[in-house]
């Protein structure tokens, strides 16, 4: 599998997701407003690899900076997290991500570090960060691969694969886990308008992994089920609120009640830095919304009449009430999710290592 996104000396290295499946081509961006334009521009996407791009993206603002105080510098590193978290709303992952390299800048600073200590630590601090997010992903495929069906079909949406984190994938992440553990599982992938991450994404990674892959209409999963075909469903999150309630992908509530009708398990994978204590509930998430050119045009081409009022919410919230379980690296959150989410945020952790 290529790198969704890779640090070299030279800059951040990203896959270029508006171009798969037809083209593999790289964007390499060599400054933190660069890292912030790839990212609002859905270059990059996925929570997870927008929170460790986030923090590549400050790394990148203080080590390239040319200032040579360090009050300029801090000041330019406000500058900097401003921008990038001025990037999307809904993945708290973004935030996350800056958080950890400026409270890091922060704790430097306090202790008296030169700019230039200053500069290696907040790098090595996000590569680490890309480590550790590659771990997670495996840890909860670890977690999760025992919910999956020893033998049936996966129904999932939007992308929560190698492609929206530093590799190996959440949601996908569980699958690729569960069939590396003998079960035999096919996948159907919603293709997810209008960003087309199931058709265009999801599908081009997974047949790259060999894994048996269907793209379907996002009007489809209800009939699917109906007919008994499918087993069991696993999506990404963009942010758990203390409660359970999930941000994800636009479709993602629709999906979930049409599992809980029909007796399906619908099962969240998120690594922890996804879950928002500060937000109570799902009510409290930022909802994106995008450009409408993503719904009125496909490939370039208009399909909808000049004038006709457009909605593009990017995400919506699935209640908790219709999770089955929550698979993190820390281990499976199940309802009721604000203790279950309390007890675990209490336990001491090992720093994962990939
Ligand atoms: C591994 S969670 C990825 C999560 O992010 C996606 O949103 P977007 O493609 O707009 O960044 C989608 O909600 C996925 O479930």
């Amino acid at each position: 599998m290529i790198p969704t996104l890779e640090w070299l000396p030279t800059g951040v290295n990203f896959l270029d997701q508006t171009k798969l499946p037809l083209e593999e081509t790289y964007v390499l961006a060599t400054s933190y407003q660069e890292v912030a334009t790839v990212i609002r521009d859905m270059i990059v996407r996925g929570a997870p690899a927008i929170g460790v791009s986030a923090a590549m993206g400050v790394a990148i603002g203080i080590d390239r900076s040319k200032t040579t105080t360090l009050d300029a510098l801090t000041a330019e590193v406000d500058v900097i997290c401003d921008t990038l978290a001025a990037t999307r709303p809904t993945a708290v992952n973004l935030f996350w991500g800056i958080g950890r390299i400026r409270d890091l800048y922060n704790r430097l600073v306090e202790g008296g570090a030169d700019i230039a200590t200053i500069k290696k630590a907040v790098v090595e601090e996000a590569c680490q960060m890309y480590d550790e997010d590659i771990a997670a992903c495996k840890q909860m495929g670890a977690h999760g691969a025992a919910l999956m069906p020893k033998t049936g079909t996966v129904l999932t949406h939007c992308n929560a694969g190698a492609l929206a984190t530093c590799g190996y994938g959440s949601a996908l992440g569980v699958i690729r886990a569960a069939i590396e553990r003998g079960h035999t599982i096919d996948v159907l992938a919603d293709e997810t308008r209008p960003f087309l991450q199931g058709a265009r994404l999801t599908a081009w990674e997974l047949m790259k992994d060999n894994i048996q892959t269907t793209v379907l209409c996002d009007n489809m999963a209800g009939h699917l089920m109906s007919k008994g075909r499918i087993q069991a469903v696993i999506v990404g999150a963009d942010r758990i609120a203390a409660n359970g309630d999930t941000a994800n992908k636009i479709g993602t509530y629709s999906v979930s009640i049409l599992a809980k009708e029909h007796g399906i398990p619908f099962y969240v994978a998120a690594p922890w830095s996804t879950i928002d204590l500060a937000t109570l509930t799902g009510d409290g998430i930022p909802i994106e919304q995008r450009a409408a050119t993503e719904v009125t045009h496909s490939n370039g081409k208009q399909m909808t009449p000049d004038g006709v009022g457009i909605e593009n919410p990017a995400f919506d919230v699935t209640p908790a009430k219709y999770v089955t379980a929550i698979i993190t690296e820390r281990g499976i959150l199940r309802a009721p999710y604000e203790e279950s989410i309390r007890a675990m945020t209490a336990q001491e952790q090992p720093i994962l290592r990939s």
